[in-house]
């Protein structure tokens, strides 16, 4: 069909006024805003073109699109919709004062007059404010409303229905879709990006969401059809979450700093100062964050890999992978990333405070002190063979845990992880990051060293911190090394690849009772 013809078959649709003749002249609108917005660029460039970009006027028989609201969702929503080729009008309850922040093509005059010929009309107004549009009932008739708005976290608990379906409610002669709430008028203005791109979409008429779907492609976004109008409220609740998939791992994070810097604290300063007199309060913004730091990142490292010794403890127990994990299981599992990157993070600040500890006041006063005790003392040369191997081995150790670990951040990546095949990212993240946590408990070792068997370390007899991170990590490499074995090596393959310990074979009898065989292959 060419373009000129659905440019006119548009048009005609533009002008519709009652509902069924106007669904059935939407699939029109929908194939043409399609074909528009695959010859999107073309169209634009054949037209004069406003300093922001924007056309400065819209091509002849573009499709018509409403506006209600003149604020800055509207004028973001505009300049992007007469960039991919629609004819826009907005209607403003004083358009005198806002015709100027629009696009020069848009058409900007009183309600009433907007909402006349288009078909489809954008509510960019807050929920609170819909109830003063019941006049234009009468014009809206017929007519799909888009529902833009956000609720707030309290408007979302407070209300029981959504705003789409409040607004739906309110004009029952019109058929609401939701959508582009996910898209923030900045975004719209500065057009979609890589990781913005998707707009979630729900209405109780397909068709109606049809055409706006392709209304979201035309505009450079990616629809993504979430049913009926009853999910507007998930639809809404989406902007609310503030990084989600973030929160469990960031709040184990921090339950683990604060108990590791509460037992480091108890350990390096309050001791010294209960049982010594000495105040080592300086410590606390740097040593004891330092001596925290790694204890967090080790032992959420051993947290990425031991939701996967569990699971494989668990399909051994019950000779099958068909069952589905526990729900707790399940989402360790799929936090697994998150608590990896967050492992990182602590691993890469604990290397950076280990760089400033020699920068401080309080290190320099210790060297000096213990020089002028060596004087005192007549001790020329001290060199303890132990303690400079000690310290080589494990600063190395900790250079290669890091490194490992920034290999695995790195392949975490979108776009890297993209580029590897499923082999490759198995390897970088299983085995590599097991690489990484074997490196890690090497150099905690090294750091430990025979502190662990001092008397002198076990302060309010509470043993060196370095021991309580290593029992999770040594669980898991043990458990790790024991799936090595033969025997659990080769049940476990066999398992994942189908095989089952127990299946049941059913036959249906005639009667429709069930007769199951069982049959072992242990
Ligand atoms: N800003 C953003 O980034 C995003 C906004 N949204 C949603 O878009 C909608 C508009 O947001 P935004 O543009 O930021 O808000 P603004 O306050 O900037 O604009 C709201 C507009 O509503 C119009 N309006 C119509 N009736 C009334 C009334 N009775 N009282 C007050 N104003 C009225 C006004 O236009 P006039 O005076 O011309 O009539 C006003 O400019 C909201 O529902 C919001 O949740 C959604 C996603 C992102
Ligand atoms: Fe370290």
């Amino acid at each position: 069909m060419p373009v000129g013809d659905l440019r006119e078959a548009m048009a005609q649709f533009t002008l519709q006024g009652t509902r069924e003749p106007l669904i059935g002249q939407m699939s029109h609108l929908s194939v043409g805003t399609r074909v528009l917005g695959e010859m999107d660029k073309p169209l634009i460039s054949r037209h004069r073109v406003d300093s922001d970009g924007s056309l400065a006027e819209p091509p002849s028989g573009a499709p018509k699109v409403g506006i209600l609201g003149s604020g800055d969702f509207a004028r973001s929503l505009a300049t992007r919709l007469v960039g991919s080729g629609f004819s826009v009008v907005v209607g403003s309850r004083n358009p005198k004062r806002t015709a100027g922040l629009f696009p020069s093509s848009t058409q900007v005059t009183f309600q009433e007059e907007a909402v006349r010929s288009p078909g489809v009309i954008f509510v960019a107004v807050f929920r609170e404010h819909y109830s003063s549009l019941c006049g234009l009932s009468d014009q809206l008739a017929g007519k799909i409303l888009v529902d833009v708005s956000n609720p707030t976290e309290q408007e979302h608990l407070q209300h029981r229905e959504s705003n789409a379906e409040y607004l739906a409610s309110l004009f029952p002669t019109c058929t609401v879709v939701k959508a582009f709430n996910v898209i923030s008028a900045w975004t719209l203005q500065a057009g979609p990006r890589d990781g913005n791109r998707q707009v979630p979409i729900c209405s109780d008429q397909p068709e109606a969401k049809r055409i706006i779907s392709e209304m979201v492609h035309a505009m450079g976004f990616m629809p993504l059809d979430m049913g009926s109008l009853a999910s507007a409220r998930e639809v809404e609740a989406m902007p609310l979450c503030l990084l989600p998939a973030w929160k469990v791992p960031a709040l184990l994070a921090l339950g683990l700093f604060v108990c590791f810097f509460a037992y480091n604290f108890i350990r390096d300063v309050l001791q010294p100062y209960v049982q010594e007199g000495k105040n080592k309060f300086y410590k606390l913004p740097v040593s004891v964050v330092n001596t925290t730091l790694p204890c967090v990142a080790y032992v959420l490292l051993s947290l990425v890999y031991l939701p996967g010794v569990l699971a494989a403890a668990l399909q051994l127990q019950r000779g099958t992978k068909y069952r589905r994990f526990p729900d707790w299981l399940d989402h360790w599992l799929q936090h697994r990333k998150q608590i990896g990157l967050l492992s990182f993070f602590c691993a890469t600040l604990h290397a950076l405070y280990s760089f400033c500890l020699p920068l401080r006041r309080s290190h320099r006063y210790d060297l000096v002190n213990l020089a002028v005790k060596q004087v005192l003392t007549n001790k020329s040369h001290i060199w303890v063979e132990e303690e400079v191997w000690r310290m080589e081995i494990y600063l190395s150790l900790g250079v290669l845990a890091l490194g490992t670990l920034s290999l695995l951040a790195v392949t975490s990546l979108p776009s890297i992880a993209n580029s590897l095949n499923w082999r490759e990212f198995s390897f970088v993240q299983s085995t590599l990051g097991f690489v990484a946590l074997v490196l890690s408990t090497l150099h905690t070792l090294t750091y430990g060293w025979t502190r662990a068997f001092e008397e002198s370390r076990y302060k309010f007899y509470l043993p060196p911190t370095f021991t309580l991170t290593l029992l999770v990590p040594c669980v898991v490499i043990l458990a790790k090394g024991l799936f090595l074995l033969r025997c659990f090596r080769l049940r476990l393959a066999k398992i994942r690849r189908g095989w089952e310990k127990d299946s049941a074979v059913k036959f249906m009898l005639p009667n429709d009772s069930i007769l199951t065989e069982k049959t072992s292959h242990v």
